[in-house]
């Protein structure tokens, strides 16, 4: 059994390929580059490059690799970008998504785990939300992935697919072993930023909007690390393969830490106080996405080991400075991805 994980160059799908290994699987990566690195992928693991939309490249790695179960991270992320560029996005998210799923299922896939978001809830009411909440999508980005939830639900209905949705919220942090981290280019993140900012790479960090109805005006996220994320997707797995229906299931912790929080465990952990700046709001932000994480705990057996703000941000620093350049405008040498995976 091999599992196609698409997207595995980029920050969450490189770590669920470090989480399949760890657990004993066997991985195949598809990605264009076009946001991953090819030093993402660990040694070993083969790597197609190519595009998730090009239908007969899925189907012969497909059949070259003997895949019957796929985890699909690859998309456009970016809520901002997706406002702009709403085409691109239905593009790159729906329609290849689609294409992806005709090929799985003409070539008798048998389980599907899905990247969602907790932008399909779009500018929710409550103080957590539960899987059941409205799905009223407030931006591009959102509406995207919640076609292809849909499409996903659909085609597992019509034919023998099982599968998992998993929205995640706020990804944040790196692999505890420093075997990976995110290394996006221009990333837009928060905590990445931030990290940024403390180490000298970014001039400052502006605060986009601090007059939101929340504790203290700026928004309010629920960051989940990295690697509980990747445990997420090989519960999913599992219960898919012990006969699991189709499910959705939340991705965070429960509670929500606001922009200001962050920045400040930022200083805080980093010990560095670099500027801050008050700016407008950002198109298709929501005030509060704070996630109801009972189904996935009961369902799944899910719990996550690094529900800690300041330990999350300890992570994102350390993979920050393995990665960016020191004051002399050197670079670290990043320890082998090859060589820690089998540490
Ligand atoms: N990072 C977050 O906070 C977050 C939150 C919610 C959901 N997600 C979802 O998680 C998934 C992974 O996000 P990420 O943060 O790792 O982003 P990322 O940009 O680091 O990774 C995406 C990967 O997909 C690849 N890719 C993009 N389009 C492709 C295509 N057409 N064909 C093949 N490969 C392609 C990129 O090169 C990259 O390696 C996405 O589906 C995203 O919507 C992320
Ligand atoms: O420099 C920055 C960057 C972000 N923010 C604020 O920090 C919060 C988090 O922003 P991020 O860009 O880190 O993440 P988003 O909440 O916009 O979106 C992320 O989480 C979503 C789910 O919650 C989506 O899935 C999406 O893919 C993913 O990028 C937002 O209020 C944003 O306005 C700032 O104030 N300054």
């Amino acid at each position: 059994m091999t599992i196609l994980v698409t997207g595995g160059a980029g920050y969450v799908g490189a770590h669920a390929v470090l989480a399949l290994l760890d657990a004993g699987e066997q991985v195949v990566v598809l990605d264009d580059l076009s946001t991953g690195s090819r030093a993402a992928v660990p040694d070993g693991v083969p790597l197609v490059v190519g595009d998730v939309g090009d239908a007969a490249l899925v189907s012969r790695t497909i059949a070259d690799h003997r895949v019957d179960e796929i985890m699909h991270f690859a998309a456009r992320i970016v809520v901002p970008e997706s406002v702009a560029d709403p085409l691109g996005y239905y593009e790159a998210n729906t329609m290849k998504t689609r294409a992806l799923l005709a090929a799985s299922v003409a070539a008798g896939v048998r389980r599907l785990v899905f990247s969602s978001t907790a932008a399909v809830y779009g500018e929710p009411a409550g103080s957590t939300l539960t899987e059941d909440a409205p799905l009223v999508p407030i931006n591009p980005y959102g509406r995207s992935k919640l076609m292809s939830e849909w499409m996903i639900a659909d085609a597992a209905r019509a034919h023998a697919l099982g599968y998992v949705v998993l929205r995640y919220f706020n990804v944040a942090g790196a692999d505890p072993k420093g075997r990976a981290g995110q290394s996006t280019p221009n990333a837009t993140h928060l905590v990445k930023v931030a990290c940024q900012a403390a180490l000298g790479a970014r001039p400052e960090v502006a605060i986009y909007g601090d007059d939101n109805p929340t504790r203290d005006g700026t928004c309010l996220r629920d960051y989940i690390q990295v690697s509980d994320l990747a445990e997420a997707h090989l519960s999913a797995l599992r219960h898919l393969r012990e006969g699991g229906d189709g499910a959705v299931f939340n991705c965070g912790y429960g509670r929500g830490a606001s922009v200001h929080e962050v920045i400040e465990a930022v200083k805080r952990v980093s010990g560095v106080d670099f500027p801050v700046r008050r700016a407008e709001r950002r198109a298709g932000d929501p005030a509060s996405l704070v996630a109801d994480t009972t189904r996935i705990r009961r369902v799944l057996g899910w719990s996550p080991r690094f529900a800690d703000l300041h330990t999350i941000v300890a992570q994102a620093l350390a993979w920050e400075r393995s990665v960016s350049p020191d004051a002399d405008g050197r670079t670290y040498a990043r320890a082998r991805i090859a060589a820690s995976v089998n540490a």
